[in-house]
């Protein structure tokens, strides 16, 4: 008979919590089996088997069913550090009462706690008195269900884990190759993954790589609205208080979230983003602030220490927000968490408009940072140019005069982050030198019909006069007017083609002639000159330029 690990509770949920970690630690090593005392017969247990009782309560009682020939060894339990960080990071000395589901259980914990979270007053409760008033948090390791109602300031530190010296034990009765040094990391490992079980959200966590580490000192701007905006960040995140962040998207909210949180006494622990918009209303709560009986955890348990990031705050149902207003007020005094809260409308907007709870917006409303446009802070696309070249490690990279105008003219719907695609664009072409035919069709078409738009007559007049020049205005418009009727018909047409047709027109041009002239009217973006075989079309500023004319 092969040997087996019976591992052998009262509790139905602890044993589960104990097998899983024998499973992560000892993997297909050995065959593990878990049974309650209840289910216990007398043929139950195996003169080879192994018994690991899950806690010295069950020694006597599981004395008449245990083969005299099999070994029983008594689980060592401690607590599991993984799950300890709150602790670690409460700041100065606090008061935490500790219940367990018995006095020696909750004597024991106490015993470890103040070994391996030293620095705080624990004490034990023992279910018959009323809970002292001083008492800061009550920590449990996961008997959330024995703690008396309306008492709000728990730690949930988990279940307790078997303890290395019990592996120990183990590992000597089934006589395999597991030295020591594997044992710990798999016995980290296993305190690891225990500690995330109970996570059913996945948070979009940590900061991005763009931003890792990224201090305000490292943001350089020539723009006075976002100088200030940075002056005031940084002064802010020296501090525990609640920021809202608002601005166009892809403005850098987040990215302004992150440096506080790099900057500020959180920086150790996760910066979790919760975008509110991601999930059905019907899930955000139990996401968010985890379920009612404690057995999953929310966003909000994971970030404790850290920076949440609660993105686009608008499409929080109203009654969420009574929640996680609930949990604002009672992080103001315990500082468990820094909140960043962020949306693109306007908060006083949103306020007035019902959307946003009155209440949130006087907590979120006291220190709001506003995050300019790009298009109110053209002066800072140069510096953003040459950085995200430096991020994409293509420094060589140049701009045309004409490109960099167009990026001067664009109005930029999409703010940096659409900056940052079209540099990312213009990093993967093949050539060096960008020039506005090189940029995306997108740019150059909300490029074009906004210089369309904003053509007056003035403009045409102006580049009628610089056609003039030249003394071909009549066959310059005769040519827009050829290309305008190929449009219509979905037809761009190269120099050979727009010779031919102008020859039917009676407008013999030479090859150096046409060249001229496409030059020159592409030059006041009356044309789009593709490249290769694509041929030429004209722009919607030419056409306005042609009605213009005609009017
Ligand atoms: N000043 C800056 N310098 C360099 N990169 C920036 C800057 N501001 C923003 N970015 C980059 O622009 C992109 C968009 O920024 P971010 O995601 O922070 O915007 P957002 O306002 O939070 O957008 P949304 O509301 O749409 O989520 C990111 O890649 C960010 O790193």
């Amino acid at each position: 008979m092969k040997k087996r690990l019976l591992v052998i509770g009262i509790q139905e949920e602890n044993l589960f919590h104990l097998t899983k970690q024998l499973e992560y630690i000892f993997e297909s090593l050995i065959t593990i089996k878990c049974i309650t005392l209840k289910e216990i017969q007398s043929d139950s247990i195996f003169p080879s088997d192994v018994v690991l009782l899950a806690g010295s309560e069950t020694q006597g009682l599981i004395k008449p069913f245990l083969p005299a020939e099999s070994v029983c060894i008594v689980a060592e339990r401690t607590e599991n550090t993984a799950n300890l960080k709150q602790l670690f990071y409460l700041e100065s000395k606090k008061n935490l009462l500790v219940i367990n589901d018995n006095e020696n259980s909750t004597a024991e914990t106490v015993d470890s706690l103040k070994q391996i979270a030293p620095g705080h007053n624990y004490s034990g409760y023992s279910g018959h008195q009323p809970i002292p008033k001083n008492i800061d948090f009550i920590v449990t390791p996961g008997e959330t269900n024995l703690i008396p109602k309306g008492f709000t300031d728990i730690i949930d530190i988990g279940p307790r884990v078997i303890s290395i010296e019990t592996l120990s034990s183990i590992k000597k009765y089934f006589h395999f190759q597991l030295n020591n040094e594997l044992l710990i990391q798999r016995y980290i490992k296993a305190m690891i993954l225990l500690a995330n079980d109970g996570i059913k959200y996945d948070p979009t966590s940590s900061i991005s790589d763009q931003n890792l580490n990224r201090t305000f000192s490292q943001l350089s701007t020539k723009s006075a609205l976002m100088k200030s905006t940075l002056e005031i960040a940084a002064k802010i995140a020296q501090t525990s208080t609640i920021v809202h962040v608002q601005g166009e998207a892809g403005t850098g909210k987040q990215m302004i979230a992150e440096m506080i949180h790099n900057e500020s006494s959180y920086s150790h622990l996760p910066f979790y983003v919760y975008n509110c918009s991601d999930s059905e209303s019907s899930s955000i709560q139990e996401e968010l602030f985890g379920s009612t009986d404690g057995r999953i955890k929310g966003v909000i348990d994971y970030t404790t220490g850290g920076t949440l990031y609660v993105k686009n705050m608008e499409r929080l149902p109203y009654s969420l927000q009574e929640d996680l207003l609930e949990f604002i007020k009672f992080n103001t005094n315990r500082k468990k968490i820094r909140i960043i809260t962020a949306t693109i409308p306007n908060l006083d907007e949103l306020q007035k408009n019902g959307i946003i709870h009155t209440a949130i917006y006087s907590y979120a409303s006291s220190c709001i940072l506003k995050i300019p446009s790009l298009s109110e802070r053209k002066e800072d696309i140069k510096y953003l140019i040459e950085r995200f070249k430096t991020h994409f490690n293509k420094k060589e990279l140049s701009f045309s005069e004409e490109a960099i105008q167009a990026f001067y003219q664009y109005q930029w719907p999409g703010n940096i982050r659409e900056l940052y695609n079209v540099i990312s664009y213009c990093v993967c072409l093949d050539s060096m030198y960008i020039t506005p035919d090189s940029l995306p069709l997108y740019f150059r078409g909300n490029q074009e019909k906004r210089d369309a738009e904003s053509l007056t007559e003035a403009d045409a007049e102006y580049i009628v006069s610089q056609i003039e020049v030249h003394g071909f205005l009549s066959e310059s418009i005769r040519l827009l007017s050829l290309y305008k009727e190929g449009k219509s018909k979905h037809k761009s047409y190269g120099r050979r083609k727009m010779k031919e047709l102008l020859l039917q027109e009676n407008y013999p041009l030479t090859d150096q002639q046409l060249r001229l002239r496409i030059e020159v009217l592409n030059k006041h973006g009356l044309l789009n000159v593709q490249k290769g075989r694509r041929g030429t079309t004209i722009s919607s500023k030419g056409e306005t330029f042609l009605e213009l004319l005609d009017g």
